[in-house]
């Protein structure tokens, strides 16, 4: 086996500045681990923190205490702590996310911001046509696209560089079934060359036949800044 990426303490709360600075503490101690060619979905209620999670693990969020180590270039290390050039660096080469919404670059066609992701042009073809996003849409940008046409970029974008790691947020969400098959289909040959990946399944019929388990993040309750203090 090999240990792709491992968090530990992590804690993530938020400042609700506009709501007289009442603190609400969303993960504590929070551990996980992803080995090679597993799949681990965050499970739990609606509000327990798997988003904010999945953003701490990538970077998104920066945590109030732990470290998210992972394996880049063969050594593990600590992405909570890297600074800016390494966090380019990482998910460049390592780390791959595919979020509910596309945030590109206005103007860039469509195949353009799958080729910028690191894709040979063709393969990038061959990706947008087999997640059935029609040939003239490749040389358009995305912003006028329909929710699905968008999240279909997105999955390009996330598994056309073969990413060691991928962390996909309900990456099924606006899909039809027969593009659901697709992503079924990329995630399982992801896994099958070795990929780790954690992912968010509000789909329950994808989650259990990506998934190798679950993970589940537990609500903690909100505390008003004035008590915790
Ligand atoms: N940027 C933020 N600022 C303030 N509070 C936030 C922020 N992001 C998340 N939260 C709060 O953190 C808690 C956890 O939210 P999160 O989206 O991680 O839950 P979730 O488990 O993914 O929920 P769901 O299954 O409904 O998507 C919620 O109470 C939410 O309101």
């Amino acid at each position: 086996m090999t240990l792709l990426l491992k968090a530990e303490g992590l804690r993530k709360g938020f400042t609700l500045h506009l709501q007289d600075g009442v603190s609400l503490p969303v993960l504590e101690g929070e551990a996980l681990e992803l080995q090679a060619g597993e799949c681990v979905a965050l499970s739990g209620p609606s509000g327990a923190g798997k988003s904010t999670l999945l953003r701490c693990l990538q970077g998104n969020y920066g945590v109030d205490a732990g470290h998210v180590l992972l394996r880049h270039r063969g050594a593990m290390v600590d992405f909570a702590a890297a600074e800016p050039r390494l966090v380019r660096e990482i998910r460049a080469e390592t780390l791959g996310y595919v979020s509910q919404f596309l945030r590109v670059i206005p103007r860039v066609p469509a195949l353009d911001l799958v080729v910028e992701a690191g894709v040979e042009r063709e393969a990038a073809r061959a990706l947008l046509r087999r997640l059935n996003l029609p040939d003239r849409l490749h040389g358009l940008p995305p912003a006028t696209f329909s929710g699905g046409e968008q999240q279909r970029v997105n999955l390009a974008r996330g598994f056309g560089p073969a990413y060691p790691i991928l962390l996909l947020d309900e990456p099924t969400a606006s899909l039809d079934a027969a593009n659901r098959e697709v992503v079924v289909g990329l995630i399982l040959e992801a896994k099958a060359r070795g990929a780790g990946i954690i992912g968010i399944f509000h789909d329950e019929e994808v989650r259990d036949r990506v998934a190798d388990r679950l993970h589940r993040v537990l609500p903690i309750g909100p505390t008003p800044a004035t008590e915790a203090a």
